[in-house]
């Protein structure tokens, strides 16, 4: 698979390493106007780095575009004379519609919007994706490339700003758990380093537990809570102070700025 990422800034040189590491591609095109953020990947067999968008497109099957929404109308329009059928044009591009880029470059290209997360760089992301008609018989192939890097799932476009809250922002919002579980871990007296040890691995434990067996979260905490113990003694002062609450409403608020993001 030839691929190119688009703009090669945060999240598409996360998505270009994860693909890198788990040998996902044959060769790989990475654009971004100043290319000396990225000069060490230049030694790179695979890899070829460019500011030229339409050279990227040419030499590629998968074109990733991971470039700021402001940009996309342009960069679509400066390359789309060069795009064919046989190309899968991949947007993680926020808020941008199918039919916009269709409206671009024609509804008769294979289009996919994807919504992967930062954890792509180490081969964990969830990503949800969807598709328009025709792109349909490619959604398979994007979802062996993520799958690579992660989980993935197919969802209908209507939920794509419901699953960037979920998976994408989401990451910040497990970073604040493990934050203020760090924070506890130091009140408790543990050195910060320790500390973050600590809850980081507590959590991906938490997480590895229930992709394993499939099991209901209140299933695995009903294994730890001892009756009248300290789990439950936590678990209720959590509750007490609104932690399923206040999660649950953040969740709301951010659908609710994306939305309002898309209609601005
Ligand atoms: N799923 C997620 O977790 C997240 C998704 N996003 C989405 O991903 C997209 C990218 O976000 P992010 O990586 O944070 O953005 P960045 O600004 O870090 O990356 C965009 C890159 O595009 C490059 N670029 C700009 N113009 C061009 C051009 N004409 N040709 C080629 N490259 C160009 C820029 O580099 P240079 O200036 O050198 O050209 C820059 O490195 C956004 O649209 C955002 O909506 C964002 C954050 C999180
Ligand atoms: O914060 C944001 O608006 C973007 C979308 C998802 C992650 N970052």
């Amino acid at each position: 698979m030839k691929v190119a990422i688009i703009g090669t800034g945060n999240l598409g040189l996360a998505i270009g390493k994860g693909i890198l590491d788990s040998n996902g591609a044959s060769s790989m095109y990475l654009t971004k106007r100043n290319l000396d953020d990225i000069k060490e990947y230049a030694s790179y067999d695979k890899v070829v780095l460019t500011s030229d968008n339409r050279e990227a497109v040419k030499n590629s099957d998968v074109l990733i575009f991971a470039i700021q929404p402001r940009h996309l109308e342009a960069i679509l329009e400066d390359v789309k004379d060069l795009l064919t059928a046989n190309h899968i044009i991949i947007s993680v591009i926020t808020g941008f519609s199918i039919s916009r880029i269709e409206s671009i470059v024609g509804s008769d290209k294979n289009i996919i919007r994807s919504m992967p997360n930062t954890a792509i760089a180490v081969g964990k992301s969830m990503t949800c994706m969807c598709s328009n008609a025709i792109g349909k018989s490619k959604i398979a192939i994007a979802q062996s490339i993520f799958d690579k890097v992660g989980a993935s799932m197919v969802i209908p476009e209507e939920q794509m700003q419901a699953a960037t809250v979920i998976c994408a922002s989401g990451i910040a919002f497990w970073m604040r758990l493990i934050r203020a579980t760090t924070q506890g871990a130091i009140q408790l007296g543990f050195e910060a380093k320790e500390a973050q040890e600590l809850a980081k691995h507590t959590c991906d434990g938490a997480a590895g537990l229930l992709l394993a067996s499939g099991n209901h979260p209140e299933e695995e905490i009903d294994r730890v809570t001892t009756p009248g113990g300290c789990t439950i003694e936590g678990l209720n002062e959590m509750e007490h102070q609104g932690l399923s609450s206040s999660l649950i409403q953040g969740i709301v608020a951010s659908f609710e700025k994306i939305n309002q993001i898309k209609k601005g």
